[in-house]
């Protein structure tokens, strides 16, 4: 159910697909993030002309979408998997041969979290760092109250996606108001580090993960601001762009 015009929209934050039990999402819009790296790739990918990305929970599932002409992604435990087209750096995103093509996607995290809330909340919106200020804009037009999953790591809590919440809870304070709790202790962090996020970051995880992999690339793409202006929304299943 939509919002009335005068009343405030409200923020709440779930850290962790573990938790979202505990959300109503029903008449809400939610935003998913994955910042290490699945909705950053999936921002990649469709800011680079690719036509829509579907989201798996399973490499067999998506492996089948081949045959259907798809171009297929697929990541476990950050690495990509070997019979797949692509895995998960967003820097492969951004390949043009890609362009005008739909992918079907499968990853650790990320795609896990966006079949959770599909068939459930208003809008499903995508967002990264990469877009930020592109979403930021978006959202400011909306009426619905918003939710911000976390994708988090194999149901943990993580500190990239948790400071990417506290970032829109922080650009959003004067068009939505919040009582939770999570989104308070987020917007402080990100407000306290917002001039530093890697440095910041550099301790977390999921960044010792990936650099453990050699690809700090990918840390520093994910880690930047507004390199795009194009929204995320998924739409029958199929996460497509929108321009801001
Ligand atoms: O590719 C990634 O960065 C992760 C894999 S893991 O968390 O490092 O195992 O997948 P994602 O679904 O993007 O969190």
């Amino acid at each position: 159910m939509s919002q009335t015009k005068n009343k405030m929209k409200r923020i709440e934050t779930c850290l962790s697909p573990e938790l979202l039990h505990l959300y109503n999402l029903q008449g809400k819009n939610v935003l998913i993030v994955d910042i290490f790296r699945a909705t950053t790739s999936m921002i990649s990918a469709l800011a680079n002309g690719v036509i829509s990305i579907r989201p798996f929970r399973s490499l067999e599932e998506c492996e089948a979408m081949k045959h259907e002409g798809f171009i297929i992604a697929g990541e476990r435990d950050g690495k990509k998997v070997e019979s797949f087209d692509l895995g998960n750096s967003p820097l492969s995103y951004l390949n043009h041969t890609f362009s005008n093509r739909k992918i079907a996607m499968t990853t650790t995290n990320g795609t896990l979290a966006i079949d959770a809330v599909k068939a459930i909340a208003n809008k499903v919106l995508i967002g990264a760092f990469i877009n930020l200020n592109a979403t930021i804009e978006y959202l400011k037009n909306q009426e619905e109250d918003l939710v911000i999953l976390c994708a988090g790591w194999k149901g943990k809590f993580n500190l990239e996606d948790s400071l990417y919440a506290g970032a829109i809870a922080y650009f959003l304070s004067k068009d939505y108001t919040t009582d939770c709790d999570g989104t308070l202790a987020m917007k402080s962090l990100y407000q306290f580090n917002q001039n530093n996020i890697k440095a910041f970051l550099a301790n977390a995880s999921h960044t010792k993960r990936l650099q453990n992999q050699n690809i700090e690339a990918d840390i520093d793409f994910c880690l930047s601001y507004d390199i795009f202006d194009v929204i995320g929304l998924v739409k029958d299943g199929e996460i497509i762009a929108q321009q801001s």
